[in-house]
């Protein structure tokens, strides 16, 4: 048997000609791109991939390094891709990407629309980013925020997407990746839950308590010690307080805001009763405009992806190549087309970096109907 070190010897001296071999590769492909700079062609060339994998593979007739060189060669072309597109951003020709930058959101002079009734978790996140003297209305539900800002009767929506217990609101995601409006801010509401009843309501009354079904998980383990309360969902925990204000029935009670107690009238019976001490909800600031604020942190994508083994690695990858840290992915179904999915990406950057230009041009050319839903 062999020695160890000189196994190793020979290890090395062959991963130096690989090294060689890939430098070569790689400045190979730095022409390529220059060549597709001056013809305007595409980087990625799909079919000349496959083909490539294919040819590649069949150089062995061992079952093993076949599968081994497939793989190995994918990840030496997405390196080749990469260094193309960045040097193509380089060049500039990743160009601007069709987002305005602005110095910041005029907060006083705009209208902005929140679905609910006053009082609702989404009016308090309203009047903490746009103040307290904010030109806000409301709207029965999130659609009819979404159509409020399309339609220019709103300037911005405020949605909430996001809750520290309860996760995500899906609904918002899939209104996201249906219209054409984009996030511009988000503004964090630390939510304290009251049980609201009608003045002087005691606990033994109760036999109905109302709010969002989020709400209702959010104050899950003290509604289990009242199990004999009937839990009924409905759109808004504000509407549920005005619901108990309105039937004037001591056996019904609503889970929301304190907030909400004093536009319905209604008495805080007790509060805190939501189990996580820190639980927050983060609310987006959506307008129909492709714009940025200077300072903006956090970008977020959604695409979908082709049916293939590794894609969402391979798109993924753009932004671990450029040194981008992904803060969050979420996945949603795609209606009637099942087990197929869009996904949703946040990451840190602003979209003037060329670390980002460079990560969105590749995931563009990359994946299926890419959107950039905001950078704020
Ligand atoms: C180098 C090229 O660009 C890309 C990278 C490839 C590679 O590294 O072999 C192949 C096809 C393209 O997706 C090319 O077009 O030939």
């Amino acid at each position: 048997m062999e020695d160890l070190s000189k196994l190793r010897q020979d290890i090395d001296r062959i991963d130096r000609q690989i090294v060689e071999l890939f430098e070569e590769r790689m400045g190979v492909s730095r022409q390529v791109a220059e060549y597709k700079i001056a013809n305007g062609k595409k980087v990625l060339d799909r079919a000349r991939e496959l083909e490539k994998l294919e040819t590649l593979g069949n150089l062995t007739n061992d079952s093993f390094n076949r599968h081994g060189i497939q793989e190995l060669f994918q990840q030496i072309m997405a390196m080749s891709r990469k260094l193309q597109y960045q040097l193509l951003a380089e060049e500039g020709v990743s160009g601007n990407l069709p987002f305005t930058r602005i110095d910041h959101i005029d907060r006083k002079h705009c209208r902005v629309v929140y679905q609910g009734v006053e009082g609702a978790y989404a009016h308090e996140a309203t009047l903490q980013y746009f103040g307290k003297d904010a030109n806000a209305f409301h709207v029965p539900t999130w659609r009819d925020c979404m159509e409020a800002i399309k339609e220019g009767v709103a300037d911005y929506a405020v949605l909430p997407i996001e809750n520290s217990s309860a996760g995500e609101v899906n609904d918002i995601y899939d209104l996201l990746e249906e219209y054409d409006n984009y996030i511009v801010g988000e503004q964090i509401l630390k939510i304290n839950h009251a049980l609201l009843g009608l003045p002087g309501t005691s606990l033994d009354e109760i036999r109905t308590v109302y709010s969002h079904p989020q709400a209702l998980m959010q104050c899950s383990v003290y509604l289990d010690k009242h199990s004999d309360w009937q839990r009924i969902s409905l759109s808004n925990t504000a509407m549920a307080a005005r619901k108990v204000a309105e039937d004037k029935d001591r056996s019904q009670v609503a889970i929301g805001s304190p907030a909400a107690a004093g536009y319905h009238g209604l008495e805080v019976l007790e509060m805190p009763i939501n189990h996580n001490r820190f639980n927050s909800t983060r609310f987006i600031i959506v307008t129909n405009r492709k714009m940025y604020e200077a300072d903006a942190k956090k970008v977020s994508i959604c695409f979908e992806l082709p049916h293939t083994s590794g894609s969402l690695y391979n798109i993924l990858s753009h932004i671990i190549y450029n040194d981008l840290n992904m803060c969050k992915i979420e996945s949603r179904p795609i209606p009637e087309r099942n087990w197929e999915y869009h996904f949703f990406v946040d990451f840190e950057g602003n979209l003037d970096d060329s670390a980002v230009k460079n990560a969105i041009r590749g995931i563009m050319e990359e994946a299926v109907n890419f959107k950039i839903l905001g950078n704020y």
